[in-house]
């Protein structure tokens, strides 16, 4: 029995671009990612989505303009926590991202994004993101630069996003 943890992760696209952080401190250090984090109590998964992106790199999005594309689950070998990260896209977006104490934001052209140097999992679902396709995939690690098994299919509806679990 895992115990899970909501998290979110909001990617912003501008044409052929998509704004990237690098994240300074604490849990995917030195790894580029899209901005996001931990629910604060009583808070929505859309209004977190929209405080962690203002908090993460100074941007401002309304939440009823935040996409939701997919949920990510993540587990790690021999440990109980299951991480549910509720991913979402957006093009409607105000204000100039800005390097803040945890991110350093970039654009980066979506056919030169810096996979060496984000998570692993990202190459497998990405493509599903970046067409715009809805996604729920699966990663079980070990440690976390190896992934022991994943699935990932494309959900066809919205309402299919809140069925997984
Ligand atoms: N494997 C993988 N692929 C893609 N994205 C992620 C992972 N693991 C992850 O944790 N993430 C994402 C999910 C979240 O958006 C962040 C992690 O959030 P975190 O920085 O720990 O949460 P905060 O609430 O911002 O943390 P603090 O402010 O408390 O440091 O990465």
């Amino acid at each position: 029995m895992y115990v899970r943890k909501v998290y979110t992760l909001v990617f912003l696209r501008e044409d052929s671009r998509l704004l990237l952080g690098l994240k300074k401190r604490g849990f995917g250090i030195n790894k580029w990612n899209g901005f996001g984090g931990k629910l604060e109590p009583e808070e929505t998964v859309i209004d977190a989505a929209a405080r962690e992106l203002k908090e993460e790199c100074c941007i401002n999005a309304k939440a009823s303009d935040l996409k939701h594309i997919g949920n990510l689950e993540f587990t790690f070998e021999g440990e109980s926590t299951l991480m549910d990260v509720k991913v979402f896209t957006s093009k409607i977006f105000n204000g100039e991202p800005q390097e803040t104490d945890e991110m350093r934001p970039r654009w980066f052209n979506i056919d030169a994004l810096p996979f060496e140097e984000m998570w692993p999992d990202d190459r497998i679902w990405f493509p599903y993101m970046l067409n715009s396709k809805l996604f729920f995939a699966q990663f079980h690690y070990k440690g976390f630069d190896s992934i022991l098994k994943y699935n990932i299919v494309e959900l066809h509806s919205v309402q299919d996003l809140y069925k997984n679990h």
